[in-house]
């Protein structure tokens, strides 16, 4: 069986999509494994922040039309890339085991957050680390920085700025976990929704891919994720408000919980509003889900 898969042309896109169907191929020997790459308008819009952009699913729209048009079978994305609420015909037909979920500062120079001087010059245009980097350095000058994670690295080399953020397992996918001189805990940086995971997007009807796919799905991570995408979901979080949502599966004695905190703020970072809560582990994804919707909810009231 031959099966195409649809991906960005990015650094990052390209390791971490050949390094899934490289593991579908072991899964199954026999698949013939074609690519097809996408520009998406996340990938042509580069000068601009996000957030002034505006619209959701930047970097997964024309993939989407890839594969509702037949040209792609499967696409492999970053779910934290992809919106709450999928095209008609589509799903999420697999998620692997996640990798760290965490955000990294990467600063030569002064190495962590504490050490940072006053009024430092960090770059990220996630409204959501803004939040985050205020709440634990006001002190510091927060400039909007875009680009694929190779772009930023050079900025970050070439002087523009003392430090910048970015997803751990972006790094570890693209073997450059190195250059992370610290790692920002949850308390510190709550994760974006699903971050460090991926998310195998494939059309509903397709029984067989969706079959091929579920040898790859990972329960423990769809739980998680799929609490933090009821966040979302409640929110109807577009790029313009900074949300953040992180599951974890926690073990204690007999009993097994998810544990989920979430923020949410007006877009400017004013105003954040924060919950936490633990139920039992959830039986499907759709409780999960429904947990997270509540949690949601809870923030909007
Ligand atoms: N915003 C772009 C993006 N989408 C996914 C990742 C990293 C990988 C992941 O979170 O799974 C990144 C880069 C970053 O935030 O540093």
């Amino acid at each position: 069986m031959k099966l195409t898969y649809a991906t960005r042309r990015s650094a990052l896109a390209l390791a971490q999509c050949r390094a899934f169907v490289a593991r579908l191929k072991l899964a199954h020997p026999d698949l013939e494994l074609v690519e097809e790459q996408v520009v998406t308008t996340g990938d042509k819009i580069q000068d601009r922040p996000l957030s002034e952009v505006g619209g959701k699913g930047l970097f997964v729209k024309e993939i989407e039309e890839a594969l509702l048009s037949n040209r792609a079978d499967i696409a492999v994305h970053s779910i934290k890339d992809v919106p709450g609420v999928l095209p008609d015909g589509l799903l999420i037909a697999c998620i692997p085991a996640r990798e760290d979920a965490r955000d990294v500062l990467v600063c030569p120079r002064f190495g962590s957050l504490e050490g940072l001087p006053k009024g430092a010059k960090v770059g990220t245009s996630s409204l959501r680390r803004m939040v985050n980097l205020h709440a634990a350095r006001p002190d510091l000058s927060i400039l909007p920085m875009r680009g694929n994670v190779d772009t930023r690295l050079r900025k970050l080399e070439e002087g523009e700025f003392d430090a910048i953020v970015l997803a751990r397992a972006g790094l570890v996918r693209l073997g450059l976990e190195n250059r992370a001189t610290a790692i920002l805990p949850p308390e510190i940086s709550l994760p974006a929704v699903g971050q460090g995971a991926l998310g195998i997007e494939c059309r509903a009807d397709d029984a067989k891919t969706r079959a091929l796919l579920a040898a790859l799905h990972d329960e423990p991570t769809s739980r998680c994720v799929a609490a933090e995408r009821g966040v979302l979901i409640a929110l109807e979080g577009d790029c313009k408000t900074p949300i953040a949502a992180y599951g974890e599966r926690v073990v204690s004695g007999d009993s097994v919980s998810l544990h989920l905190r979430a923020f949410v703020s007006d877009p400017d970072g004013k105003n954040v509003r924060r919950a936490e809560e633990t139920v039992p582990w959830p039986a499907s994804d759709e409780a999960a889900q429904d947990f997270g919707l509540r949690i949601g909810r809870s923030l909007r009231a």
